[in-house]
């Protein structure tokens, strides 16, 4: 008999749930909620998988899944996965996270280009009809070639974004992570810094780290005082890494040039958040790995690690490592 699972995500093409339909019996849920988890109660009570992204998995989830074996994220990061409640019960939590690098590190490009190039400002203006002649200083941006790359978090995407910073746009780089990234200061010639050296120093501070309990609002009123004036934030990161009311009122404040954001502290941003009344923000819809290729990529990534997990083989891509057997 096939296993259980639940799937809380759809697929972005066919043969993918075909594929999972012919290794488990899926019930498909639209996304993980109280709601969702009351409505299908016996399927969550039976499932031995569980994949999809972007829902909270927590003990009180995990307490109404007594036959779980193995989780799969369709993403990169895990923050919404209680890692110890899962390690506790033997889980195997698996995720994607080679799938997607290359085009977050082209989303982080995309937003240091276009935030320091105003682009999109200046493109509302010519649908706006204000393009009327030969433009003025007030259009103007700034360059991003050979400006200081500060990058907060070197690891698979940080090194993937130092990469285009270095080799295409000629930037030195800063970093800061837990450790010293040799590999990094070979290839980029990436320089290790303390937190507050690198907010002093660079043009551009990109955060791509996970959100922990370390991470959660590591950049605040103090973090964006040390920066340059003229400096430029970027977060593809997680929301919470960045308090978001300090944000404000430094972008308020002039205390940084401007901010470009894939990730906020709640998602979808609200309507009415002052982030979208100010010119000076790009705030994309959490758009980082948002490429069809991709998106198609990490479902069949995810589908593999379930398929592996369950069969007693999360060699690849276990985010629990003692789990990893
Ligand atoms: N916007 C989007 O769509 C996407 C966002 N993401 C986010 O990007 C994050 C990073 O992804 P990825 O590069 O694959 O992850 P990796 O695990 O490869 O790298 C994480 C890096 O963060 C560093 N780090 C962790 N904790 C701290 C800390 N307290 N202080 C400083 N540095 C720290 C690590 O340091 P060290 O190397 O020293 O251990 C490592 O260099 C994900 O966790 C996710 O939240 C990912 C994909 C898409
Ligand atoms: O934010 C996306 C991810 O893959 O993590």
């Amino acid at each position: 008999m096939k296993p259980n699972i639940i799937l809380y995500k759809a697929l972005p093409a066919d043969d993918l749930l075909a594929k999972l339909e012919k290794h488990f019996t899926v019930t498909r849920v639209e996304g993980l909620s109280p709601q969702t988890v009351r409505q299908y109660s016996d399927a969550f009570a039976q499932a031995e998988g569980l994949i999809g992204s972007a829902g909270t998995v927590d003990s009180l989830l995990l307490d109404k899944m007594p036959k779980l074996r193995a989780c799969s994220t369709l993403s990169a990061g895990y923050n919404t996965f209680d890692v110890d409640a899962l390690t506790r019960r033997g889980i195997p939590l698996m995720h994607t996270p080679d799938a997607l690098t290359e085009t977050v590190a082209d989303t982080l490009m995309l937003l240091a280009l276009t935030t320091a190039r105003r682009a999109l400002e200046v493109a509302e203006r010519v649908k706006k009809g204000e393009w009327t002649g030969s433009i003025g200083s007030d259009w103007f941006g700034i360059d991003v070639h050979h400006k200081t790359m500060g990058i907060i978090g070197m690891g698979r995407i940080g090194m993937a974004l130092a990469q285009r910073a270095h080799f295409g746009f000629s930037m030195p780089i800063l970093y800061n992570a837990r450790h010293p990234h040799p590999e990094a200061e070979a290839r980029y010639n990436a320089r290790y810094c303390k937190l507050d050296e690198l907010l002093a120093e660079a043009d551009f501070v990109c955060l791509i780290l996970p959100l922990t309990d370390q991470t959660r609002h590591m950049i605040g009123t103090p973090q964006l005082a040390q920066m340059k004036p003229t400096a430029i934030l970027i977060n593809g990161a997680r929301g919470p890494v960045l308090d978001e009311q300090a944000l404000i009122s430094a972008l308020k404040a002039g205390k940084i040039r401007a901010a470009g954001l894939d990730v906020f502290e709640h998602e979808p941003l609200p309507v009415d958040s002052p982030l979208l009344s100010l010119p000076n923000v790009v705030a994309l819809p959490h758009i980082g790995s948002a490429t069809a290729q991709t998106r198609y990529n990490m479902a069949a990534t995810g589908i593999e690690n379930l398929i592996n997990a369950l069969n007693g083989k999360p060699d690849k891509n276990c985010v629990i490592p003692h789990v990893n057997r």
